[in-house]
């Protein structure tokens, strides 16, 4: 069970992340470019060491969402902020772009808060109806837009927000950040060099060379990554120097009465959607992906061994010569509940169980710290489906692994998960902590989801309701709350205003007009928000 909000840490933040699919024209003349909408205005936290389940019916975007966050696909719009790494030690390049253009982007960034401020006196003056409620939808559009912006720019330079002139500002940290990339370089270097260097002492070794010729190969390395970490040294030493001239500057708007607001949004966040190819490989390894049929992801011609050392060479965990990933590639096997002997042995060899059982020996090889679970279990026979979800529960807990499990199937979801995402055509209409969720729904979809689970208990005597109705198109889907075409709580605020997505109950997040049950909470004296 995971603890107080505040105990917990935030691995990944999603803010307001769309994915839309572009469909091919079906001639020439066809001014109109539709979408696939794919997934719409997402915002969620995903917190360290949970696993946070995904539901919703076939083609609702779990799995585009899945492979989004980790950017197989590259989202439309919105944030994915990965807390895993340390932005100044990754020193991404687009953070450079961002503080070269500081003072252009907080203009634009005024310009979008004027333009909000400008519809929001619109909405207050219109009498309730349909026109309110197109505005109102404006307003959304244009709060959206300006709170990307802000996140952006805040997170980087917090309370230098408050600055008249930001060129100042700019300069010096660009500075900062080109020294933080020739950092994180140079320890790239260093990291592989040493690498290079326990790969060649395991094959001298092997090979029984006496120790003087082992020391003489060795010494070449050692002597090379000494000039390497005497020239870390010295970047380091001029990046405290800057450091502490940032913040004596910084101590100079201290006394602005917003200062404190905009240096709570900074943080150590690496934006995952902004990264380069080269920088999201190096982040690979820490974000995987197990697929529900793990037949089609494994190569064929590769054994075993094979396949679960390609990602450790790829991502230079071990080099080429190193004798030393045999044994560690049996201890992840073993750690997988696959036995030594079937290291040389190919896929089509395994069961369903035990195919997936090399594909999370695969991932887990490279030490994630967050896995996609998309259908993992959905392909396997009820038995072993069990095993594979004790499998990954218990890797969980040894590795402190968080998942986003991703299935149809709501009995498994409430098995596995310590949270629940409940999806419709593309948002996440519910998000609740398992049991919550499953007790108190608020969102009718939610609802009928849980009626239509079928049970074996004979004390209940509740019947099961089919949701009727077809599910909308993700390319033209209804206006306001996708759900109110099936709604039987709908009414007119509902087909014109998308419902806003907010906290209703402590941790209970909820996007819904008319929220269920909260009238029966207040009763019971739980807590409202
Ligand atoms: N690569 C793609 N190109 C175009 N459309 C896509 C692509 N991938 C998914 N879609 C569309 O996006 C929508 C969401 O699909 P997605 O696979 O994410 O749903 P899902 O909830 O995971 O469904 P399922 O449980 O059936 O896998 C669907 O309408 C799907 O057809």
């Amino acid at each position: 069970m995971l603890e107080n909000k505040e105990d917990k840490k935030v691995l990944i933040r999603v803010e307001h992340l769309k994915k839309y699919f572009p469909l091919k024209k079906k001639s020439v003349f066809d001014s109109e470019q539709l979408y696939v909408k794919a997934n719409e205005d997402i915002t969620l936290n995903i917190y360290e060491g949970e696993t946070l389940g995904l539901v919703g019916e076939s083609g609702c975007g779990k799995s585009t969402l899945g492979r989004t966050l980790l950017q197989l696909y590259n989202q439309t719009d919105g944030r994915t902020i990965y807390y895993g790494r340390d932005i100044d030690d990754f020193a991404p390049k687009y953070v450079l772009d961002i503080l070269k253009n500081l003072s252009s982007q907080r203009h634009k960034l005024r310009e979008l808060e004027k333009k909000q401020e400008d519809i929001e006196k619109i909405y207050d003056s219109l009498e309730e109806g349909p026109e309110k409620y197109r505005t109102l939808e404006k307003l959304r559009l244009a709060e959206k837009e300006a709170r990307l912006l802000y996140l952006d720019l805040a997170q980087l330079i917090g309370g230098f927000m408050v600055a008249e002139d930001l060129n100042p500002v700019s300069y010096i940290l660009v500075k900062q950040h080109s020294y933080a990339i020739e950092a994180r370089k140079l320890k790239n270097k260093i990291n592989e060099m040493e690498i290079e260097l326990e790969a060649t002492k395991s094959l001298l070794k092997e090979q029984n060379k006496s120790q003087k010729d082992i020391k003489k190969e060795t010494d070449k390395y050692l002597a090379t990554i000494k000039n390497m970490k005497n020239e870390l040294a010295g970047i380091e030493k001029d990046l405290n120097i800057i450091n502490t001239d940032i913040q004596k500057i910084l101590d100079k708007y201290r006394n602005h009465p917003d200062f404190e607001k905009h240096e709570s949004y900074k943080d150590k966040g690496i934006n995952l959607a902004r990264l380069t190819e080269e920088e999201m490989r190096l982040l690979r390894k820490d974000l995987q992906l197990i697929f529900q049929d793990p037949y089609s992801s494994l190569n064929p011609r590769l054994t075993v061994g094979q396949i679960i050392s390609e990602g450790l060479y790829s991502h230079k965990i071990f080099a080429k010569k190193d004798r030393n990933i045999q044994d560690y590639i049996l201890k992840t096997m073993d750690n997988c509940g696959l036995a030594p002997y079937f290291v040389h042995r190919y896929p089509h060899q395994f069961s369903g169980g035990q195919r997936q059982r090399i594909g999370i020996a695969r991932s887990i090889a490279l030490s994630p710290k967050f896995i996609v679970c998309d259908e993992a279990v959905s392909a396997l026979d009820v038995s072993i489906q069990s095993q594979i979800l004790n499998l990954l529960l218990d890797l969980k807990e040894q590795k402190n692994l968080t998942y986003l499990f991703i299935s149809h199937d709501l009995s498994v979801i409430k098995y596995i998960s310590d949270r629940v995402g409940v999806m419709y055509v593309g948002n996440i209409i519910e998000l609740a902590e398992t049991e919550e969720l499953y007790e108190h729904p608020m969102h009718p979809y939610t609802e009928a989801l849980l009626l239509a689970i079928p049970t074996t208990d004979v004390d209940d005597n509740r019947e099961i309701q089919v949701l009727e109705g077809d599910v909308p198109s993700p390319i033209k889907p209804p206006s306001g709350c996708k759900f109110h075409t099936r709604c039987k709580y709908a009414t007119d605020i509902c087909k014109m205003v998308v419902p806003k997505w907010e906290e209703a109950r402590p941790g209970h997040f909820v996007a819904c007009h008319h929220k269920l049950n909260i009238e029966k909470e207040k009763q019971k004296g739980l807590d409202v928000i």
